[in-house]
Protein backbone atom coordinates (compact mmCIF):
# COMPACT_ATOMS: atom_id res chain seq x y z
CA UNK A 1 0.00 0.00 0.00
CA UNK A 2 1.24 3.51 -0.85
CA UNK A 3 2.05 5.55 2.25
CA UNK A 4 0.78 9.13 2.58
CA UNK A 5 3.35 11.71 1.50
CA UNK A 6 4.49 14.16 4.21
CA UNK A 7 6.29 17.14 2.69
CA UNK A 8 8.70 18.92 5.07
CA UNK A 9 9.30 22.44 3.76
CA UNK A 10 11.37 24.04 6.56
CA UNK A 11 14.23 22.62 8.65
CA UNK A 12 12.68 20.56 11.47
CA UNK A 13 14.21 18.70 14.39
CA UNK A 14 15.07 15.04 13.67
CA UNK A 15 12.56 14.30 16.45
CA UNK A 16 9.80 15.33 14.03
CA UNK A 17 10.86 12.70 11.52
CA UNK A 18 11.01 10.05 14.27
CA UNK A 19 7.55 11.01 15.56
CA UNK A 20 6.01 10.73 12.08
CA UNK A 21 6.65 6.98 12.23
CA UNK A 22 7.15 4.52 9.41
CA UNK A 23 3.72 4.64 7.82
CA UNK A 24 4.46 7.79 5.86
CA UNK A 25 6.73 8.70 2.97
CA UNK A 26 8.78 11.75 3.98
CA UNK A 27 9.90 14.19 1.30
CA UNK A 28 11.81 17.44 1.70
CA UNK A 29 11.62 20.69 -0.23
CA UNK A 30 13.01 24.19 0.35
CA UNK A 31 9.76 26.02 1.07
CA UNK A 32 11.34 29.37 0.22
CA UNK A 33 11.82 28.13 -3.37
CA UNK A 34 8.31 28.86 -4.58
CA UNK A 35 8.55 26.90 -7.83
CA UNK A 36 9.91 23.82 -6.08
CA UNK A 37 7.27 24.11 -3.35
CA UNK A 38 4.36 24.37 -5.79
CA UNK A 39 5.64 21.33 -7.68
CA UNK A 40 6.35 19.23 -4.59
CA UNK A 41 3.06 19.95 -2.84
CA UNK A 42 1.10 18.44 -5.74
CA UNK A 43 1.57 14.90 -4.31
CA UNK A 44 1.55 15.84 -0.63
CA UNK A 45 -1.00 14.53 1.87
CA UNK A 46 0.58 16.65 4.61
CA UNK A 47 2.71 19.77 4.62
CA UNK A 48 5.00 20.61 7.54
CA UNK A 49 6.32 24.17 7.92
CA UNK A 50 7.96 26.56 10.38
CA UNK A 51 7.88 30.30 9.69
CA UNK A 52 9.95 30.30 6.49
CA UNK A 53 7.38 28.79 4.12
CA UNK A 54 4.24 30.63 2.99
CA UNK A 55 1.43 28.10 2.93
CA UNK A 56 -1.01 30.42 1.18
CA UNK A 57 -4.05 29.83 -1.05
CA UNK A 58 -1.88 29.22 -4.13
CA UNK A 59 0.01 26.44 -2.35
CA UNK A 60 -3.20 24.93 -0.98
CA UNK A 61 -4.85 25.06 -4.44
CA UNK A 62 -1.80 23.32 -5.93
CA UNK A 63 -2.18 20.43 -3.47
CA UNK A 64 -5.28 18.39 -4.37
CA UNK A 65 -4.40 15.55 -1.93
CA UNK A 66 -3.58 17.80 1.02
CA UNK A 67 -5.32 16.87 4.31
CA UNK A 68 -3.26 18.69 6.91
CA UNK A 69 -0.79 21.55 7.33
CA UNK A 70 1.35 21.30 10.46
CA UNK A 71 2.98 24.50 11.74
CA UNK A 72 5.90 23.75 14.07
CA UNK A 73 5.57 26.88 16.21
CA UNK A 74 3.03 29.49 17.28
CA UNK A 75 2.50 32.15 14.58
CA UNK A 76 0.03 31.38 11.80
CA UNK A 77 0.65 34.50 9.74
CA UNK A 78 2.39 32.34 7.09
CA UNK A 79 -0.52 29.89 6.79
CA UNK A 80 -3.80 30.88 5.14
CA UNK A 81 -6.04 29.17 7.66
CA UNK A 82 -9.22 30.43 5.95
CA UNK A 83 -8.16 29.05 2.55
CA UNK A 84 -7.15 25.75 4.17
CA UNK A 85 -10.48 25.51 5.95
CA UNK A 86 -12.38 26.17 2.70
CA UNK A 87 -10.36 23.40 1.06
CA UNK A 88 -11.08 20.99 3.93
CA UNK A 89 -7.44 21.04 5.05
CA UNK A 90 -6.82 20.85 8.78
CA UNK A 91 -4.22 23.23 10.24
CA UNK A 92 -2.48 22.50 13.55
CA UNK A 93 0.24 24.48 15.32
CA UNK A 94 2.19 23.91 18.56
CA UNK A 95 1.06 26.81 20.76
CA UNK A 96 3.30 26.10 23.74
CA UNK A 97 6.36 24.30 22.32
CA UNK A 98 8.61 27.32 21.91
CA UNK A 99 7.17 29.91 24.31
CA UNK A 100 9.91 29.53 26.94
CA UNK A 101 12.57 29.94 24.26
CA UNK A 102 10.81 33.00 22.83
CA UNK A 103 10.49 34.53 26.31
CA UNK A 104 14.15 33.83 27.11
CA UNK A 105 15.15 35.42 23.79
CA UNK A 106 13.13 38.51 24.69
CA UNK A 107 14.94 38.78 28.03
CA UNK A 108 18.27 38.27 26.26
CA UNK A 109 17.50 41.09 23.81
CA UNK A 110 16.31 43.40 26.60
CA UNK A 111 19.59 42.89 28.43
CA UNK A 112 21.66 43.09 25.26
CA UNK A 113 20.07 46.42 24.31
CA UNK A 114 20.32 47.86 27.83
CA UNK A 115 24.04 47.02 28.08
CA UNK A 116 25.11 47.38 24.42
CA UNK A 117 26.39 43.80 24.51
CA UNK A 118 26.63 43.11 20.75
CA UNK A 119 28.01 46.57 19.91
CA UNK A 120 30.68 46.43 22.64
CA UNK A 121 31.64 42.87 21.73
CA UNK A 122 31.94 43.79 18.07
CA UNK A 123 34.10 46.85 18.87
CA UNK A 124 36.38 44.78 21.12
CA UNK A 125 36.86 42.15 18.41
CA UNK A 126 37.86 44.99 16.08
CA UNK A 127 40.59 45.86 18.62
CA UNK A 128 38.84 48.75 20.37
CA UNK A 129 38.60 48.79 24.20
CA UNK A 130 35.91 51.47 24.73
CA UNK A 131 34.38 51.28 28.18
CA UNK A 132 32.65 54.65 28.51
CA UNK A 133 31.15 54.57 25.02
CA UNK A 134 29.18 51.46 25.97
CA UNK A 135 27.84 52.60 29.35
CA UNK A 136 24.39 51.07 29.71
CA UNK A 137 21.30 51.32 31.88
CA UNK A 138 20.09 49.12 34.76
CA UNK A 139 16.81 47.23 34.47
CA UNK A 140 16.09 47.18 38.21
CA UNK A 141 13.48 49.76 39.15
CA UNK A 142 12.57 50.41 35.50
CA UNK A 143 9.11 50.01 33.99
CA UNK A 144 8.60 47.19 31.48
CA UNK A 145 5.55 47.67 29.24
CA UNK A 146 4.24 44.43 27.74
CA UNK A 147 1.90 44.79 24.77
CA UNK A 148 0.04 41.47 24.48
CA UNK A 149 -0.11 39.57 27.75
CA UNK A 150 -0.56 36.06 26.37
CA UNK A 151 1.60 33.01 26.92
CA UNK A 152 4.95 34.60 26.04
CA UNK A 153 4.11 37.98 27.54
CA UNK A 154 3.39 36.34 30.91
CA UNK A 155 6.66 34.36 30.83
CA UNK A 156 8.58 37.56 30.08
CA UNK A 157 6.78 39.34 32.93
CA UNK A 158 7.70 36.59 35.40
CA UNK A 159 11.35 36.63 34.35
CA UNK A 160 11.82 40.41 34.25
CA UNK A 161 10.04 40.84 37.61
CA UNK A 162 12.94 38.80 39.03
CA UNK A 163 15.25 41.53 37.66
CA UNK A 164 13.37 44.09 39.77
CA UNK A 165 11.36 45.61 36.92
CA UNK A 166 7.86 46.99 37.48
CA UNK A 167 5.65 45.34 34.85
CA UNK A 168 2.67 47.06 33.25
CA UNK A 169 0.71 45.55 30.35
CA UNK A 170 -1.83 46.34 27.65
CA UNK A 171 -4.08 43.58 26.34
CA UNK A 172 -7.77 44.27 25.77
CA UNK A 173 -8.53 40.54 25.61
CA UNK A 174 -7.08 39.53 28.97
CA UNK A 175 -9.80 38.59 31.42
CA UNK A 176 -9.71 37.45 35.03
CA UNK A 177 -7.19 38.02 37.78
CA UNK A 178 -4.10 36.45 36.22
CA UNK A 179 -2.33 39.79 35.83
CA UNK A 180 -3.09 40.86 39.40
CA UNK A 181 -1.84 37.53 40.74
CA UNK A 182 1.45 38.16 38.93
CA UNK A 183 1.68 41.75 40.19
CA UNK A 184 1.19 43.17 36.69
CA UNK A 185 -0.71 46.43 36.32
CA UNK A 186 -3.04 46.40 33.31
CA UNK A 187 -3.33 49.74 31.57
CA UNK A 188 -4.16 51.44 28.27
CA UNK A 189 -1.71 51.53 25.37
CA UNK A 190 -1.09 55.28 25.59
CA UNK A 191 -0.40 55.13 29.32
CA UNK A 192 1.95 52.19 28.78
CA UNK A 193 3.85 54.03 26.06
CA UNK A 194 4.34 57.16 28.13
CA UNK A 195 5.45 55.30 31.29
CA UNK A 196 7.54 52.40 30.01
CA UNK A 197 11.35 52.41 29.96
CA UNK A 198 11.23 49.21 27.89
CA UNK A 199 8.34 48.18 25.63
CA UNK A 200 8.09 44.60 24.37
CA UNK A 201 5.38 43.35 22.01
CA UNK A 202 4.00 39.80 22.21
CA UNK A 203 1.11 39.88 19.76
CA UNK A 204 0.03 37.80 16.80
CA UNK A 205 0.37 39.53 13.44
CA UNK A 206 -3.22 40.47 12.55
CA UNK A 207 -4.87 43.31 10.63
CA UNK A 208 -5.41 44.93 14.05
CA UNK A 209 -1.81 44.62 15.24
CA UNK A 210 0.10 45.50 12.05
CA UNK A 211 1.55 48.98 12.68
CA UNK A 212 0.04 49.10 16.19
CA UNK A 213 3.30 50.72 17.27
CA UNK A 214 3.67 53.40 14.58
CA UNK A 215 4.88 56.99 14.44
CA UNK A 216 2.15 58.28 16.80
CA UNK A 217 2.87 55.60 19.39
CA UNK A 218 6.62 56.15 19.20
CA UNK A 219 6.14 59.90 19.71
CA UNK A 220 4.47 59.13 23.06
CA UNK A 221 7.47 57.14 24.31
CA UNK A 222 10.24 58.44 26.58
CA UNK A 223 13.42 59.50 24.75
CA UNK A 224 15.19 56.95 26.97
CA UNK A 225 12.86 54.09 26.00
CA UNK A 226 13.87 50.85 24.27
CA UNK A 227 11.51 48.83 22.03
CA UNK A 228 11.80 45.06 21.67
CA UNK A 229 10.05 42.87 19.08
CA UNK A 230 10.31 39.09 19.30
CA UNK A 231 6.75 38.67 17.96
CA UNK A 232 6.33 39.58 14.29
CA UNK A 233 7.79 42.14 11.93
CA UNK A 234 5.46 45.03 11.18
CA UNK A 235 3.76 45.16 14.59
CA UNK A 236 6.28 47.93 15.24
CA UNK A 237 6.29 49.90 11.99
CA UNK A 238 9.90 49.67 10.76
CA UNK A 239 10.05 52.99 8.89
CA UNK A 240 8.60 54.85 11.88
CA UNK A 241 10.97 53.01 14.22
CA UNK A 242 14.01 53.92 12.10
CA UNK A 243 12.88 57.57 12.04
CA UNK A 244 12.39 57.63 15.83
CA UNK A 245 15.79 56.03 16.44
CA UNK A 246 17.57 58.44 14.08
CA UNK A 247 15.82 61.44 15.63
CA UNK A 248 16.69 60.34 19.19
CA UNK A 249 12.97 60.14 20.06
CA UNK A 250 13.73 56.76 21.66
CA UNK A 251 17.00 55.25 22.91
CA UNK A 252 17.20 51.92 21.16
CA UNK A 253 15.54 48.81 19.80
CA UNK A 254 16.09 45.07 19.74
CA UNK A 255 14.49 43.08 16.94
CA UNK A 256 14.29 39.36 16.25
CA UNK A 257 11.65 39.67 13.52
CA UNK A 258 11.20 41.88 10.47
CA UNK A 259 8.54 42.98 8.00
CA UNK A 260 10.50 41.16 5.29
CA UNK A 261 12.77 38.29 6.25
CA UNK A 262 15.64 38.45 5.61
CA UNK A 263 15.47 42.25 6.00
CA UNK A 264 17.97 43.01 3.25
CA UNK A 265 18.55 46.75 2.85
CA UNK A 266 16.59 47.70 5.97
CA UNK A 267 17.88 50.98 7.46
CA UNK A 268 17.48 49.37 10.88
CA UNK A 269 20.49 47.17 10.15
CA UNK A 270 22.70 50.24 9.84
CA UNK A 271 21.80 51.92 13.15
CA UNK A 272 24.18 51.57 16.11
CA UNK A 273 21.38 51.60 18.67
CA UNK A 274 19.59 48.57 17.19
CA UNK A 275 20.32 45.01 18.28
CA UNK A 276 19.22 42.39 15.76
CA UNK A 277 18.91 38.61 15.50
CA UNK A 278 17.66 36.59 12.51
CA UNK A 279 14.31 35.29 13.88
CA UNK A 280 15.94 33.07 16.49
CA UNK A 281 13.23 33.24 19.17
CA UNK A 282 12.26 29.61 18.72
CA UNK A 283 15.68 28.38 17.70
CA UNK A 284 16.74 26.23 20.62
CA UNK A 285 17.22 22.47 20.57
CA UNK A 286 14.57 22.12 23.27
CA UNK A 287 11.91 24.22 21.50
CA UNK A 288 12.55 22.61 18.13
CA UNK A 289 12.37 19.11 19.58
CA UNK A 290 9.05 19.90 21.27
CA UNK A 291 7.61 21.71 18.24
CA UNK A 292 8.78 19.00 15.84
CA UNK A 293 7.42 16.15 17.94
CA UNK A 294 4.10 17.82 18.66
CA UNK A 295 3.44 18.86 15.09
CA UNK A 296 4.42 15.41 13.78
CA UNK A 297 2.02 13.77 16.24
CA UNK A 298 -0.78 16.07 15.07
CA UNK A 299 -0.05 15.30 11.42
CA UNK A 300 0.03 11.54 12.07
CA UNK A 301 -3.36 11.78 13.82
CA UNK A 302 -4.86 13.89 11.02
CA UNK A 303 -3.69 11.43 8.38
CA UNK A 304 -5.52 8.68 10.31
CA UNK A 305 -8.66 10.84 10.49
CA UNK A 306 -8.36 11.05 14.30
CA UNK A 307 -9.15 14.20 16.31
CA UNK A 308 -6.17 16.57 16.47
CA UNK A 309 -5.31 18.69 19.50
CA UNK A 310 -4.27 22.22 18.56
CA UNK A 311 -6.29 22.31 15.33
CA UNK A 312 -6.83 25.99 14.60
CA UNK A 313 -9.43 25.96 11.85
CA UNK A 314 -12.16 27.32 14.13
CA UNK A 315 -12.66 31.07 13.64
CA UNK A 316 -10.59 33.11 16.10
CA UNK A 317 -11.16 36.73 17.16
CA UNK A 318 -7.53 37.47 16.33
CA UNK A 319 -6.88 35.06 13.47
CA UNK A 320 -3.49 35.90 12.04
CA UNK A 321 -3.32 37.76 8.78
CA UNK A 322 -1.56 36.78 5.59
CA UNK A 323 -0.89 40.48 4.95
N1 LIG B 1 10.42 35.25 17.41
C1 LIG B 1 9.97 34.01 17.48
O1 LIG B 1 10.66 33.07 17.11
C2 LIG B 1 8.60 33.71 18.02
C3 LIG B 1 8.39 32.52 18.73
C4 LIG B 1 7.10 32.27 19.19
C5 LIG B 1 6.06 33.16 18.96
N2 LIG B 1 6.32 34.29 18.26
C6 LIG B 1 5.24 35.27 18.01
O2 LIG B 1 4.75 35.69 19.28
C7 LIG B 1 3.35 35.86 19.17
C8 LIG B 1 2.73 35.76 20.55
O3 LIG B 1 2.83 34.43 21.01
P1 LIG B 1 2.03 33.95 22.30
O4 LIG B 1 2.31 32.50 22.43
O5 LIG B 1 2.27 34.82 23.46
O6 LIG B 1 0.53 34.15 21.79
P2 LIG B 1 -0.79 34.27 22.68
O7 LIG B 1 -1.92 34.05 21.75
O8 LIG B 1 -0.67 33.42 23.90
O9 LIG B 1 -0.77 35.79 23.16
C9 LIG B 1 -1.05 36.85 22.32
C10 LIG B 1 -1.74 37.91 23.14
O10 LIG B 1 -1.94 39.05 22.31
C11 LIG B 1 -3.20 39.60 22.69
N3 LIG B 1 -3.68 40.46 21.62
C12 LIG B 1 -4.21 40.13 20.43
N4 LIG B 1 -4.52 41.23 19.72
C13 LIG B 1 -4.17 42.29 20.50
C14 LIG B 1 -4.23 43.69 20.32
N5 LIG B 1 -4.71 44.24 19.20
N6 LIG B 1 -3.76 44.49 21.32
C15 LIG B 1 -3.25 43.96 22.44
N7 LIG B 1 -3.18 42.62 22.68
C16 LIG B 1 -3.64 41.81 21.71
C17 LIG B 1 -4.09 38.42 22.95
O11 LIG B 1 -5.17 38.78 23.79
C18 LIG B 1 -3.13 37.48 23.64
O12 LIG B 1 -3.19 37.61 25.06
C19 LIG B 1 2.92 34.76 18.19
O13 LIG B 1 1.70 35.09 17.53
C20 LIG B 1 4.07 34.69 17.22
O14 LIG B 1 3.79 35.50 16.10
C21 LIG B 1 7.56 34.60 17.78
O1 LIG C 1 11.20 28.60 14.31
C1 LIG C 1 10.52 29.31 13.60
O2 LIG C 1 10.24 29.05 12.45
C2 LIG C 1 9.93 30.58 14.22
C3 LIG C 1 8.65 30.27 14.85
C4 LIG C 1 8.08 31.39 15.65
O3 LIG C 1 8.17 32.62 15.04
C5 LIG C 1 6.66 31.06 15.99
O4 LIG C 1 5.76 31.82 15.68
O5 LIG C 1 6.47 30.01 16.61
Amino acid sequence: MKHPVVLIADPLSPAAVDALGEDVEIRHVDGTDRTALLAAVRDADALLVRSGTRADAEVIDAAPRLKVIGRAGVGLDNVDVAAATRAGVLVANTPTANIVSAAEMTCALLLAAARNVPQAGHALKQGSWERSRFTGVELAGKVLGIVGLGRIGVLVAERMTAFGMKVIAYDPYVVGDRATELGIEMTGLDDLLTRADFVTVHLPRTPETIGLIGADALRKAKPTAYFVNVARGGIIDEAALADALRAGDIAGAALDVFETEPPSGSPLLTLDNVVVTPHLGASTYEAQEKAGTQVAESVALALKGAPVPNAVNAPSPYAESMA
